[in-house]
């Protein structure tokens, strides 16, 4: 899927963007197909903003993010689910679980979304016991840690096709060494599926190899 955005600007931050300028707002990005993408900036510039207008899930913007070539606008609601189940998937900064479900269903809910399993039960044992949250599965969302929330909504987010994955901030709480085997995890996913990514995250960091940086 391609992905591209056009003199993006958001309305809340449009002020502040135009005094310190941006290497992304308000500029024209084609998001290279198939590339490890890292955008970094300090707190509070907009990096979920961005993430949200690119899954279209906000919408206080001028200029344009194009999917295959069409503003998001152009796309009914079907359509859109269609291409957030086949193309687009995402960690959400908040991360956005069910509490009322348990870790596993949250999982099993995206891994069914289109109608068929993606991933098989031992393929979600497998990142479960690598990320070492297999012991929560069976527990209420609303019961886990924060960091063991992050887990889970990692796991998540692969049990999907996908041609990009966005991810906000995904290992903000989680430490070394689950870092480590997340970021593992994701490229292993992402290169299975030929799949670029976009991370938005504050600092310089090692856990991929970027082909691409922009700073916001
Ligand atoms: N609806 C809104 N109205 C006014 N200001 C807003 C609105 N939404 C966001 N902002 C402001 O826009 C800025 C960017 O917010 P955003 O959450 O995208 O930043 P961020 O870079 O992801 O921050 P952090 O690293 O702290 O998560 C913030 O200063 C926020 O207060």
């Amino acid at each position: 899927m391609q992905l591209a955005i056009q003199q993006l600007l958001p309305v809340p931050l449009k002020e502040k963007i135009s005094q310190q300028g941006s290497g992304v707002w308000n500029n024209e990005i084609q998001f290279e197909e198939g590339k490890f993408i890292k955008i970094k900036a300090p707190s509070g510039t907009g990096k979920t903003t961005l993430i949200h207008y690119l899954y279209n899930t906000r919408y206080d913007y001028t200029g344009k993010v194009l999917v295959n070539g069409n503003p998001w606008q152009d796309y009914n609601a079907s359509q859109v689910a269609q291409l957030r189940q086949q193309e687009l998937s995402i960690i959400f900064q908040d991360l956005r679980l069910f509490e009322q479900l348990t870790a596993l269903e949250n999982i099993q809910l995206k891994n069914c979304m289109s109608g068929k399993a993606y991933c098989t039960d031992a393929e979600i044992d497998s990142m479960a016991n690598q990320l070492q949250v297999s012991h929560v599965l069976q527990q209420s969302a609303a019961t886990l840690s924060y960091g063991e929330r992050q887990r889970i909504a990692i796991i998540r987010a692969l049990t999907q096709p996908f041609s990009w994955l966005l991810m906000d901030e995904p290992f903000s709480h989680l430490d070394e060494n689950n870092t480590r085997k997340a970021a593992q995890l994701i490229a292993d996913a992402c290169k299975k599926r030929n799949a670029g990514f976009i991370l938005t995250d504050l600092d310089d960091d090692q856990h991929f190899e970027y082909q691409l940086e922009y700073q916001l």
